[in-house]
């Protein structure tokens, strides 16, 4: 795993240019994500967030396009080539979209190892570790497997493996549960608990659900058309919100666990 200890997103501006009158998705994000910890970008849908995390990796859909800021690993000014698979893996809301069902997972590990230029002789022993880390059992047997033969939590462990064999020190999870039943929700979230620990993973968590949130999340960013509107640990988020906007997300939380200790 390459050696980076902070990832910074710096004065992030991204605008639609559909139209002619341009309007502004994100404006002006800034965020700085540590090494084992989890960062969580919350906020109602159409806030920015996935956005956000495409701006800073070069991922922008046609018609969307970054127009200001840049993002720093350790002080140093990446380019999205650097970032992309070396410094920061990422893994998404439905994991079964994600992999090309007439490929086998051996397939799929080896494409992602020889676009990332890892040398052909560490490319099984490598994946093979990282399956057992994420979890999944018989990775030897596993690998000649093809996706349509996986439950979506394997897929979903499947992508963490690939996210750790390429060695980034950061992941950007957007919406890693949404898809999944509430066991296997339960099983990733602990998971990426544990990763985020015993490899050191920086982890930059988008999702709307403030339940995942409490569950996983060291700090918080609540995104608000586009902007960042309020910041901070994840108990004072919960305890002691300061914007309407935080607020209505923690009461909305509350109203649907209402019998259980929110955080
Ligand atoms: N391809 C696109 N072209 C133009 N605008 C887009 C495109 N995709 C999304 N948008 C707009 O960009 C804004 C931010 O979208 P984004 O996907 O970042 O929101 P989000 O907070 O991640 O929401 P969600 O939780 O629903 O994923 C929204 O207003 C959305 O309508």
């Amino acid at each position: 795993m390459n050696a980076h200890r902070t990832l910074a997103l710096s004065h992030l501006k991204v605008d639609s240019t559909l139209s002619e009158a341009r309007t502004r998705l994100v404006d002006d994000v800034s965020l700085t994500l540590y090494r084992s910890e989890v960062v969580a970008l919350v906020g109602a849908s159409g806030s920015g967030k996935s956005m956000t995390c495409a701006a800073a990796l070069d991922t922008l859909p046609p018609g969307v396009q970054k127009v200001g800021g840049d993002v720093r690993l350790d002080d140093t000014l990446a380019t999205p080539a650097k970032l992309r698979g070396h410094a920061v893996a990422s893994i998404m809301q439905n994991p079964r979209s994600a992999f090309n069902p007439v490929r086998s997972l051996n397939d799929h590990a080896s494409e992602s190892f020889r676009a990332l230029g890892v040398p052909k002789r560490l490319w099984r022993e490598r994946i093979l570790e990282a399956m057992t880390s994420a979890g999944l059992e018989q990775p030897q047997t596993l690998l000649k497997r093809y996706p349509f033969e996986l439950s979506g939590g394997m897929l979903q462990r499947m992508m963490i493996a690939l996210a750790l064999a390429s060695g980034a020190p950061f992941l950007f999870a957007d919406e890693p549960t949404t898809d999944l039943d509430v066991i296997v929700q339960r099983d990733i979230l602990d998971l990426l608990e544990r990763l985020k620990t015993s490899h050191g993973l920086g982890i930059l968590l988008v999702t709307h659900d403030m339940g995942v949130v409490a569950r996983l999340a060291d700090r918080v960013l609540v995104m608000a058309q586009g902007r960042v509107i309020e910041e901070g640990e994840v108990e004072t988020i919960f305890h002691r919100p300061q914007q309407a906007i935080t607020r209505d997300l923690v009461a909305a939380h509350l109203s649907l666990y209402a019998h259980k200790e929110a955080l």
